[in-house]
């Protein structure tokens, strides 16, 4: 693993930038399509990954043709379907095993039943995963875990994940931890310093690698959390990417991301 580089003008390393995206670039909505995308969201995105020498890439749970939809025309670095899916930064897309497609088809399918049975829940297939939502049936969630155990339970190589009001089956090995770590081999990315920022429980595996690189963890909102430093809202994500893309302009930056950005807080402070 190369080394983290320094600025050629002074002590600030340089950064590699990893986000979430429900709950952390986007606000939580009532539904998977009904969030709201700020009309600027896709040009700040396309300004932090320039200024970061597209060392920016959105790992999130979603289908990286639903990040494309959102954030269109911009065609970022994203790891989909929580790292089943990815796509470089030079554009090319990793090609997903068929056998994990077709497990993933047949999961949402044995799915499919409650889903009728309860209107209220939303099915949502992916390629390489399957969510099932129960923001609008909160007391549906024991049934849905239970539907989705069942469903998994022909599919060893899935597992089951907890998000915010959501159950997922996602292929064991992947998870957002390993795809930070992937990106980090990689051109633009490799030698930089990660800082991964997200909202949910599925972001853990994500902070905890960026700190084994010697990078920081911002975990937004409250909740238990390994990540070194804490942020408070949307509002506060989107104003730390202004501030470290304008720290990453600066040809002579030398100061360090706390100093700058006064928006985080220490997570282990009291
Ligand atoms: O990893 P993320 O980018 O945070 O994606 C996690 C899941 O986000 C979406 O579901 C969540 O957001 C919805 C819209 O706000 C909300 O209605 C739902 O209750 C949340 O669980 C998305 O639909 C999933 O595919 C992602 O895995």
């Amino acid at each position: 693993m190369p080394e983290p580089t320094a600025h050629p003008g002074g002590a600030a390393p340089l950064l590699a930038i990893f986000t979430d995206f429900d709950g952390t670039l986007v606000e939580i909505a009532e539904t998977p399509d009904a969030i709201e995308i700020p009309a600027e969201l896709a040009d700040q995105l396309d300004r932090t990954a320039r200024d970061f020498d597209q060392a920016f890439a959105v790992i999130t749970g979603r289908e990286i043709a639903d990040i494309d939809r959102f954030l269109s025309p911009l065609h970022l670095a994203v790891a989909g379907a929580h790292g089943a899916q990815r796509r470089r930064a030079d554009g090319t897309l990793l090609e997903l095993d068929e056998a994990v497609s077709t497990a993933a088809d047949a999961i949402a399918k044995s799915i499919a039943p409650l889903v009728a049975e309860h209107p209220d829940l939303i099915l949502e297939p992916k390629d390489g995963a399957v969510a099932l939502h129960f923001r609008q049936a909160p007391d549906l969630e024991e049934e849905c875990l239970l539907a989705m155990q069942e469903a998994i339970a022909e599919h060893p190589d899935f597992t089951l994940v907890p998000g915010k009001m959501v159950i997922e089956a996602r292929p064991a090995g992947f998870d957002k931890g390993s795809a930070l770590r992937a990106f980090m081999q990689e051109e633009p990315f490799a030698g930089r310093t990660p800082i991964f920022i997200g909202d949910d429980t599925t972001d853990e595996d994500a902070f905890r690698v960026a700190q084994e690189m010697g990078g920081i963890g911002i975990k937004l909102g409250a909740g238990e959390t390994i990540a070194r430093m804490r942020i408070a809202d949307v509002a506060s994500v989107h104003a730390l990417l202004k501030g470290l893309a304008d720290i990453a302009a600066r040809p002579h930056a030398s100061s360090g991301v706390a100093e700058e950005a006064p928006i985080l807080a220490d997570s282990t402070a009291h």
